[in-house]
């Protein structure tokens, strides 16, 4: 951490005051001692290069500028990669450590022309291709010779794979595919680093044999010359144009006319087209799911590390602003002494935890039922998906939800540019649209609870993340309200339950009254997404909690009770917040919610002296914070100041504007 001589001294008094050790907290946050040690000789690393020094901050740049500093800020990120590659034989995490949340972002910060390479391009070729395949194509994309994307969505269709309308038809004359896209709304749009970067192209489309349409599959795409960098013959590419936030990423729109390709590049892992074109289906349609699902996971993952940063820099801005009097002759408080402000900014300090924790579990479930998959074992795979998908829809919508509010807190100042929350914001709000659309993702895993409501009440067994329904199911009494942590965590599965038996019974009463299952699944859709997100809140406190109990057995005193109170804090939010919900489905009493309230204003109360320290915990260097509000020395005005005074238009006095339009329009000559 980067530590000025002279740090702000209400910063200083609030690091004075924290009542735990806070590198035993990073410590903890990274894994362990030796994983802290990892992460920053790896900052260090990436930041000595200078690669995150702008001269003219990218704010101030033109469209083409960003996009030309991007792709050199990005190619130096890879080259460092490639040289860890060589020198410490580091594999597919070395691209995630550089890349992922919070380098990544530190770097640049407006998203990265070559991201999908790694995100997408090399997972799928790991998922999809045949070995034959990936011996081909990973050594090439491993050392970055070629550069790829992934092709999926259309200018017509994003959530619906199966109305995708790019067609590869198979030619056994001369065993090529044909890639054409038939219409406008065929051409793919959106996929990042299309537009100019990469040079290759995982692509999907229908696929023609023999006459017959098999549905979607994936195929490798040669998009430009490996010299020239020139689009080949019958390639349409190009860039979308700017965007609400992540202009540094390229993304680009792409159609063939008639593009051929060899036989050898439909990826084959799964499915294949013999040379006569025959088509051979693949075992299961669900293999395919395995890169999906690992995106995810990698998105929960960062998410954690979007909302550390902006409560890391509310927080820091909240002990050093002070404004407004309430005690006529005292001075003016620190924003942070507001029981709001604690209010706006410990939840989202819990919710970093409460993610990273479930982030964990998930990653090892994804790691586990990846081992059984490859064993040919499909069993745990639904299970699976449905958690990764609304985890994937909650964390985000939440990480969005928090930055805002971060930025809310920052009063004006939280608007500007220079505080990295605007940026931030546009980074994390994207989350919620690509890989899987956040409502659709919430119904997929609808679907999924649906079903498994029909089989618990058939009395099957069901996999673990949705045991409790089987436990609190439908037709029991509602026991007495327990209003401590594990009682709200029961409360929230009883509400989960509640949600999906309601939906299932309207679903069912719907089809009686004569509605096709489809209608009734629409009209019951609002319903189903609310199911869902309980049935997530349940998991997210279930995880955060016990995965926290477990944690704190092997920590200090003084960080355990601290640990503890954020759980406490996070379920006691949540319970305040679905109130309407308890009310509904539980025996919460008006006396319990009183009770809450009055726990959460007392765990605010608590948690307020060590909120700098539980921020600076998250260890998140000035360079990765990038934030004129939130570095560690807390000196905010001057840095506002500082950043204020680069603004190309305080390079001059006057403007030319002033004598080509402003002075003649008031001397009424305009
Ligand atoms: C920043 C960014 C980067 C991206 N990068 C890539 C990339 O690299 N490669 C790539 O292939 N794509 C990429 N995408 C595209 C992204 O995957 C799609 O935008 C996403 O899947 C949503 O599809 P859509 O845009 O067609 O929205 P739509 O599916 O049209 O959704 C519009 C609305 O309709 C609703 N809706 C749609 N279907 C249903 C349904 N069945 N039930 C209820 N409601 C429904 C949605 O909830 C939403 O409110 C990116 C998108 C963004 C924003």
């Amino acid at each position: 951490m980067s530590k000025s001589t002279s740090v702000n001294p209400d910063l200083q008094r609030e690091r004075e005051k924290c009542t735990f050790n806070i590198t035993e907290l990073t410590n903890l946050l990274d894994g362990g001692p030796h994983m802290t040690e990892e992460r920053k000789r790896r900052e260090t690393m990436v930041l000595n290069e200078g690669i995150h020094i702008e001269e003219v901050p990218s704010e101030y740049l033109s469209h083409k500028e960003k996009y030309e500093l991007a792709v050199k800020k990005a190619c130096l990120m890879f080259k460092l990669i490639r040289r860890l590659q060589e020198e410490e034989n580091a594999g597919m995490e070395s691209f995630r450590a550089f890349l992922g949340g919070t380098l990544g972002s530190a770097i640049l910060q407006d998203g990265s022309p070559l991201t999908l390479h790694y995100v997408m391009f090399i997972p799928t070729l790991m998922g999809q291709a045949t070995v034959e395949q990936q011996a081909y194509w990973i050594g090439r994309a491993f050392n970055l010779n070629i550069i790829g994307t992934y092709a999926q969505t259309e200018l017509g269709h994003g959530t619906f794979i199966r109305g995708l309308e790019t067609t590869a038809t198979y030619d056994a004359k001369t065993k090529e595919f044909v890639l054409h896209s038939p219409t406008l709304t065929a051409y793919k749009w959106w996929p990042g680093g299309l537009a100019h970067s990469a040079n290759y192209c995982i692509v999907m489309a229908q696929l023609y044999t023999n006459g017959q349409c098999h549905g979607i599959h994936p195929f490798i795409v040669q998009l430009r010359d490996e010299e020239t960098h020139m689009p080949l013959e019958g390639i349409k590419v190009g860039e979308i144009g700017a965007k609400l936030g992540m202009n540094g990423t390229n993304n680009g729109f792409l159609g063939f006319e008639h593009v051929r390709i060899p036989r050898e590049h439909m990826l084959m892992k799964n499915s294949q087209v013999l040379e006569d074109g025959t088509y051979v289906k693949s075992p299961s349609s669900k293999l395919t799911y395995g890169t999906m699902m690992f995106v995810r996971v990698v998105i929960v993952k960062d998410m954690c590390n979007y909302i550390a940063k902006a409560v890391t820099i509310a927080t820091r801005y909240s002990a050093v602003r002070r404004q407004s009097q309430p005690k006529p002759d005292e001075p003016e408080p620190q924003i942070l002494d507001y029981l709001t402000q604690q209010h706006k900014l410990m939840v989202g300090i819990a919710t970093a935890h409460a993610f990273q924790l479930s982030a964990d579990w998930i990653w090892n479930m994804y790691n586990n039922v990846t081992a059984e998959l490859d064993a040919g074992d499909l069993e745990r795979l639904p299970e699976l998906h449905a958690l990764s998908c609304c985890l994937k829809a909650m964390t985000t919508a939440e990480a969005a939800e928090c930055v805002e509010r971060c930025r809310l807190a920052c009063g004006g100042h939280g608007y500007m540019l220079a505080s990295n929350l605007p940026h931030t914001y546009g980074l994390v709000t994207a989350a919620c649209t690509y890989e899987g659309e956040n409502t659709v993702l919430l119904l997929q895993t609808a679907r999924y609870l649906v079903k498994t409501w029909q089989q618990a009440q058939g009395g099957n067994s069901l996999p673990p993340t949705v045991a409790y329904l089987s436990r609190v199911g439908a037709g029991r009494r509602v026991p007495p309200w327990d209003n401590s942590i594990e009682g709200i965590i029961h409360g929230f599965q009883l509400v989960a339950a509640g949600k999906i038996a309601l939906c299932v019974a309207n679903i069912e009463k719907r089809q009686k009254s004569g509605m096709s299952y489809e209608d009734a699944w629409n009209m019951t859709s609002v319903q189903l997404t609310q199911a869902s997100e309980a049935h997530c809140r349940a998991f997210i406190l279930s995880s955060y909690f016990e995965e926290t109990e477990r944690q704190v057995k092997g920590v200090s005193p003084q960080l355990r009770e601290v640990l503890l109170q954020l759980v406490d804090l996070y379920v006691v939010y949540w319970a305040l917040q679905r109130i309407g919900d308890l009310l509904r489905f539980t025996s919460i009493s008006e006396r319990d919610i009183e009770k809450l309230q009055h726990w959460y204003e007392e765990l605010l109360t608590k948690l307020r002296p060590n909120a700098v320290g539980l921020v600076d915990a998250f260890d998140l260097r000035d360079e990765i914070l990038h934030s004129a509000l939130g570095a560690y020395d807390g000196r905010v005005y001057e840095r506002l100041m500082e950043e204020a005074l680069k603004s190309p238009l305080n390079a001059e006095p006057v403007n030319q504007s002033f004598h080509k339009y402003l002075k003649p329009f008031m001397q009424g000559k305009l």
